[in-house]
């Protein structure tokens, strides 16, 4: 290609981000992977994505190890997490789905957690292992814990657009449990198109209801890109107000209790939808694209994101 008819550079982000991205690769993006990854290349791609300038990085999740071998060293993660002083401002959640979890992962260091409900009573039972009430029940004492601790807790509910086993999903039930863990002590809900089964329309109804009781700043957007329509839901959930999202490097992931749901949106695609809706990140995208070829290489699997693809293929031209 010439270089006449090259694409426009993609545009810069400024130093104050408008809209905050939470990166989930290194826990939603390798829980599924099959072959077991070394603690060492974990921590390698949490660097690599704070260099990129990502500052809320999910870094790994204190659940059963027999329900997600993955994610057993969760505490050698928390243990070789980069300091402060490499990278100021850097957060690092993780899931807790219980009080045991909640207590490994204060003692592993961790300063934010995330708990995590659905919105279907047939997935609950499939991923926690209880109902939907039951685990709202078991996050009171990580809420309370949470506070003694100053420890702030995030929600995610899970299937907000469809379940995998139970088909359709109310946005009434969506909005209901969205309130609760609010009123719980949740400072932000993410929502999970976990199943990456929703389209735009479907983003409208379900921001128009959930945000009747629950104000858009304190919602995320966490959509899987199954059917390839992970940027196009997070564009509809951006005009409703939404201004958090979560993304996966390369678009790695899945969830290993919803079969055949591929990974996050791209974390290299949301990038480049926000700088060019004007929006700043904070983000290098060149950088994130680098690292998201990097992981790719490392786990022997094709790069899940489009831009990433471009910006590739644009430096080998
Ligand atoms: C919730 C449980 C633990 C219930 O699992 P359970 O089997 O019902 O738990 P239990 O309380 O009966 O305990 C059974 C055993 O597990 C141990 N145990 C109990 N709790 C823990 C813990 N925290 N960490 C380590 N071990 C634990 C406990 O000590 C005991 O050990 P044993 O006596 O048999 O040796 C289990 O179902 C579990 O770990 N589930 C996690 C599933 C998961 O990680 N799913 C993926 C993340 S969610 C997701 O991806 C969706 C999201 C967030 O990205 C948004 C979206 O896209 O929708």
């Amino acid at each position: 290609m010439s270089m006449s008819s090259r694409p426009p550079a993609p545009p810069a982000s400024p130093a104050a981000p408008t809209v905050r991205l939470v990166e989930v690769g290194p826990r939603d993006g390798l829980q599924n992977e099959r072959q077991a990854i070394a603690t060492a290349t974990k921590l390698a791609l949490i660097r690599r994505l704070a260099a990129a300038g990502l500052k809320d990085i999910e870094a790994t999740a204190f659940v059963s190890p027999k329900w997600v071998p993955q994610m057993a060293d969760h505490a050698e993660v928390m243990a070789g997490l980069p300091s402060a002083a490499e990278f100021p401002g850097v957060n690092y959640p993780v899931l807790t789905p219980n009080l045991k979890g909640f207590e490994a992962a204060l003692a592993a260091g961790a300063r934010e957690v995330a708990v995590f409900a659905a919105a279907s009573e047939a997935f609950s039972q499939k991923n926690i292992n209880c109902t939907v009430a039951e685990s709202i029940a078991r996050f009171e004492p990580i809420l309370a814990a949470a506070q003694t601790a100053g420890v702030r807790v995030r929600g995610y509910i899970s299937c907000v657009l469809g379940c995998p086993y139970q088909g359709e999903v109310a946005p009434e039930a969506v909005a209901t449990i969205a309130r609760e863990l609010l009123q719980m002590g949740c400072f932000e809900v993410s929502l999970g198109d976990t199943i990456g089964i929703g389209t735009p329309a479907g983003v409208q109804r379900l921001i128009g209801t959930v945000g009747e009781q629950v104000p858009a700043a304190r919602l995320a957007g966490h959509f899987h890109d199954t059917w390839g329509m992970g940027v196009a839901n997070v564009a509809e959930a951006w005009r409703q107000g939404v201004r958090v999202f979560d993304s996966s490097v390369a678009g790695l992931g899945g969830c290993p209790y919803a079969k055949g749901a591929t990974g996050n949106v791209a974390t290299e695609d949301l990038v480049w939808l926000l700088h060019g809706l004007g929006e700043s990140t904070g983000v290098d995208l060149e950088a994130l694209a680098a690292c998201g070829e990097w992981i790719c290489a490392e786990l022997g699997r094709p790069n899940g994101s489009r831009a990433g693809r471009a910006l590739r293929a644009r430096c080998a031209s």
